[in-house]
């Protein structure tokens, strides 16, 4: 990696300023139900704090929309990183302004600060100047641990560096150490899934995809646009009806490059979208007006399955379904099977994507967990990464 990082630096005695992403899955109650985003950090958290500096973490949760949505505080994750390192976790009920800079600046060696949500204010994803000053002023030197937001240039993100140098962390020198290497010289067969539901985010990375993989496995919400671009009536499921052209001309574009394109033949389908739904298998054709699909069908799972075997690489970022309840887990399960059983070089990427592989016991099985979703993404197509490139040169 050409770019500086926190061994190359001097901490001791500084306030660093680290942006981590810790847009951890959580359930109704506000309980974190998986915190692998959080470990992920503790080396490189560790590290600076045995080197005498003291911590102002800045991170994001979910997508509050620029105000201050009770829903998505921070706070219950100042708890579990309190408990993850062992020390206190101070909690700043507002990411800049006095308070925040009070707290900052009373901070001794050893001491740990963590930021109310960025999210909260809408300069933070707007990448707003002043924001960015104002969040430089809270430390006298910057980390970039948050691989998983580095595709998105935000003010925490790449605004801040053009007040505050920045470096890499450990877990964002592992993540491209590791993406980087598996998809440079992929051993083929390549597979890469694709499920989830921020559709609108990634149906883009789609197209470059396809042109460095083998086979295209596509499931989860993602799938249903593609359903529906196939002209079958999706009923109430999660569809970006702006995005039917382009699922269209994916699908042409994918047979013109000799891509392998599996897309859903049977579909779980709900009559709402919850735990206790009735439920049934369906094909294409005769998905309900006022249901829901919610995961693909045995039938789909078994052909993903298949093209899964003889794999060589494989990329998976986003469950099949909606893997958080029982009823439509099943798919999810399947592929996960499946990538793990396979000899695959495997990464698997994205908050609920960990989530769903450690809900099933298989975590140990895949060759790189990565924490990002999105970005992993972004970063496989050959993009450079706004946080990315923003950190200081070697
Ligand atoms: N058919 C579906 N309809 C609605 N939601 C779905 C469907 N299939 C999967 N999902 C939901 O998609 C969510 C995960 O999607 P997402 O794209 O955020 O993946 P991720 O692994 O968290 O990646 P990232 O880190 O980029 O957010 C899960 O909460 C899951 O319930
Ligand atoms: O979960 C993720 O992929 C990252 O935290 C980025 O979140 P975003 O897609 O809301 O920017």
């Amino acid at each position: 990696m050409n770019k500086k990082s926190i061994r190359d630096i001097d901490v001791a005695g500084k306030r660093v300023f680290i942006r981590v992403d810790y847009n951890v899955p959580m359930d109704k109650e506000g309980n974190i139900t998986n915190d692998t985003r959080i470990t992920a950090t503790l080396p490189t958290l560790n590290y600076l704090l045995e080197k005498g500096a003291s911590l102002v973490i800045g991170c994001h949760l979910g997508r509050p929309k620029g105000q201050p949505v009770p829903e998505f505080t921070v706070a219950p994750v100042a708890k579990r990183l309190a408990e993850l390192l062992g020390r206190e976790v101070k909690f700043a009920p507002d990411c800049v302004g006095e308070q925040a800079e009070k707290m900052s600046a009373a901070l001794k060696p050893g001491e740990v600060l963590l930021l109310e949500n960025l999210r909260y204010h809408k300069e933070e994803e707007k990448n707003g100047a002043e924001f960015a000053e104002k969040l430089a002023k809270l430390a006298d030197i910057g980390v970039n641990d948050a691989f998983g937001v580095s595709h998105r240039a935000h003010a925490s993100v790449e605004g801040v560096t053009k007040h505050l140098p920045m470096v890499a962390g450990f877990l964002m020198e592992k993540e491209i150490k590791f993406v980087g290497q598996a998809v440079a010289n992929p051993v083929r067969p390549f597979v890469a899934i694709i499920g989830g539901a921020k559709v609108s985010d990634k149906i883009g990375v789609i197209e470059n995809l396809l042109k460095k993989v083998d086979t295209l496995i596509i499931g989860g919400g993602m799938a249903n646009t593609f359903v529906a671009a196939q002209g079958y009536s999706t009923g109430k499921s999660l569809v970006e009806t702006e995005k039917l052209d382009l699922a269209k001309s994916l699908i042409v574009q994918a047979k013109e490059q000799g891509v392998n394109l599996l897309l859903p033949t049977d579909m779980v389908v709900a009559d709402k979208f919850a735990a206790d739904a009735e439920h049934k298998v369906v094909g294409l054709d005769a998905i309900p007006d006022e249901w829901m699909a919610l995961d693909i069908g045995p039938k789909s799972a078994e052909a993903f399955a298949k093209a899964l075997e003889d794999a060589k690489t494989v990329v998976w970022n986003g469950p099949m379904g909606v893997f958080e309840m029982d009823a439509f887990a099943a798919g999810t399960k399947a592929v996960a099977k499946a990538v793990a059983d396979s000899d695959a070089t495997s990464i698997v990427g994205g908050g609920d994507s960990i989530a769903a592989l450690q809900k099933v016991g298989l975590s140990d099985k895949i060759t790189h967990i990565s924490t990002g979703g999105g970005a992993s993404l972004e970063y496989l197509e050959g993009k450079v990464l706004p946080g990315i490139a923003a950190l200081q040169d070697k």
